[in-house]
């Protein structure tokens, strides 16, 4: 018996980091999957392997420890504490392959919680549901973090275009929405964990002075709700620049995220911002009529990656 999973990457529009303060957010799932399969081992342990991120390691899933058999495995702190809060330690082989670049805003460690989690309910025949997933999903990243939003893990359990309400409802949006972005993104990699706590120290230190913008960051979001609904993208484009001097301000952009906003607007972009935790990783560009230009300029010294948003979330199964 063999259980598979996959969920999608995600490409936040709006609220990234305000989102942790209770502030709303929009963000897309995308055409990007990470695939998990767990299948039992007849080798006594348990090993996790990944060709595509190239590495192999072996599994202490008790007590959420790994032997490093070759590679870099950093998102391996995601699926060991999901595998600590849902396995019985017996011997599994797993197998991880991601489309998503990990560590570059796209919401790798999400996709591949979801993933995990999936796959492992299903290998242990655990009754589970979308509202379930989520939740536990994001309880992996909250431990792995020290603090997440349920945004990225909603968007990879659900799928589709959301807006995450101050209350934390749910609200998918009803429309077509096949706004033309492009998504650059850095080789240099970023670390949420770390850029979230990092916000968390500059907001606590000055308090008075990024409190503010953090609220305002929850206007902007509620604003580029009613642009996307409208499909007004000169107004989505016009918010997105705004959204990207606030994450400025809150000391998560880089000379390579700027460099990439900035080549894509002069490329012909309405509007480009840095998407996710930042530090590194991705910016997304709306460009109507000039996707080729704004590719072709960012590609001059980062990479693209074209995506489009799609509706499909997590999907699993178990093949005898
Ligand atoms: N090059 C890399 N190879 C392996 N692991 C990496 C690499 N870069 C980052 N990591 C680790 O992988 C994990 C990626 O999760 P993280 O949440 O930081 O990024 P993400 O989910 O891709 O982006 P975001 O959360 O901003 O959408 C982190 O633990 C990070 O330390
Ligand atoms: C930076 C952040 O807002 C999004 C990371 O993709 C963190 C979170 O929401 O948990
Ligand atoms: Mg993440």
């Amino acid at each position: 018996m063999k259980a598979m999973a996959s969920a999608p990457a995600k490409m936040i529009l709006f609220g990234e980091h305000s989102v942790v303060y209770g502030e709303p957010a929009i963000a897309g799932a995308v055409n990007k999957r990470a695939y998990v399969e767990i299948k039992k081992s007849y080798t006594g342990k348990s090993t996790l392997k990944s060709y595509d991120l190239n590495f192999e390691v072996e599994l202490n899933t008790k007590n959420k420890t790994y032997n490093l058999i070759k590679g870099k495995p950093g998102i391996i702190r995601y699926i060991l504490e999901a595998f600590h809060r849902v396995h019985d330690h017996t011997p599994i082989t797993m197998t991880l392959s991601s489309e998503i670049p990990i560590g570059s805003g796209l919401g790798s460690s999400a996709a591949v919680t979801v993933a995990t989690l999936a796959a492992l309910y299903r290998y242990h025949n655990i009754r589970f549901n979308k509202k379930s997933l989520a939740h536990d999903a994001h309880m992996v990243e909250q431990a792995v973090q020290g603090v997440a939003s349920p945004l990225d893990t909603l968007v990879s359990t659900y799928g589709g275009l959301v807006y995450l309400s101050r209350s934390k409802t749910f609200e998918p949006f009803k429309i077509n929405f096949n706004a033309p972005f492009v998504v650059g993104y850095t080789t240099k990699h970023g670390n949420t964990g770390k850029m979230v706590k990092d916000v968390r120290s500059l907001k606590n230190r000055n308090s008075k002075v990024i409190n503010p913008v953090i609220t305002s960051m929850g206007h902007l979001t509620n604003y580029g709700k009613q642009a996307i609904l409208k499909q007004d993208y000169k107004k989505i484009g016009e918010l997105m620049n705004i959204n990207h001097g606030f994450l400025d301000v809150l000391g998560v952009n880089t000379v390579e995220l700027s460099r990439m906003v900035y080549t894509a607007r002069e490329c012909g972009a309405i509007g480009s911002k840095i998407t996710g935790a930042g530090g590194g990783g991705s910016i997304i560009a709306l460009c109507p009529g000039k996707v080729k230009e704004v590719a072709e300029g960012i590609a001059k010294e980062d990479n693209v990656l074209k995506v489009n948003f799609t509706k499909r979330g997590v999907s699993s199964k178990v093949r005898m």
